[in-house]
């Protein structure tokens, strides 16, 4: 299994960075011993609008990856169930994509053809603390997967 993160923009040094860059690196200690890789960060960057974006992320995405779009359209799942969902998909030997979009959002024909869209709520939220967000949840899913402390419900 492998897990990506293909987001518009590149997050420069600052607050959210360190965030990320915090919350990713805890993932990755925490899922060594569960079988979950560190998370591939792909940062797409282009010129051209929502189309040209949706080219360089169909480009960025690998091939046979389940496809989940973050957008505030989506589902919104408890903690414990996007935790399940990645142990499924840890469990099925499945890559995962998850894809986060720039300040126009994500392509409809991209949003149409995702496996899964997750939302954070039916707020539009900055895409950069979006990728902390999900950041976060990637390390409390695998804090859940753990057994660990740090979700308490
Ligand atoms: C500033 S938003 C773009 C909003 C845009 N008006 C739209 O219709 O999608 C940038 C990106 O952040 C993510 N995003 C923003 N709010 C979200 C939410 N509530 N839940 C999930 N993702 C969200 C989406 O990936 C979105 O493409």
């Amino acid at each position: 299994m492998r897990i990506h993160l293909i987001a518009v923009g590149r997050l420069r040094r600052g607050p959210e960075k360190a965030l990320v860059d915090d919350y990713l690196d805890r993932f990755a200690k925490a899922g060594r011993g569960l079988g979950l890789p560190p998370v591939t960060l792909q940062e797409v960057e282009t010129r051209g609008g929502m189309a040209a974006e949706a080219g360089a992320i169909a480009k960025a995405l690998p091939a046979g990856a389940a496809c989940v779009i973050l957008d505030e359209r989506g589902r919104q799942l408890s903690s414990p169930d996007f935790a399940e969902r990645i142990g499924a998909w840890r469990d099925g030997a499945r890559d995962v994509a998850f894809v986060i979009g720039g300040a126009d959002g994500l392509d409809p024909a991209l949003r149409d053809g995702a496996d899964l869209a997750i939302s954070f709520g039916a707020m539009v939220w900055p895409h950069m603390l979006v990728r902390v967000m999900l950041a976060e949840q990637l390390y409390r899913a695998a804090s859940i997967l753990a057994g660990g402390p740090y979700h308490r419900v």
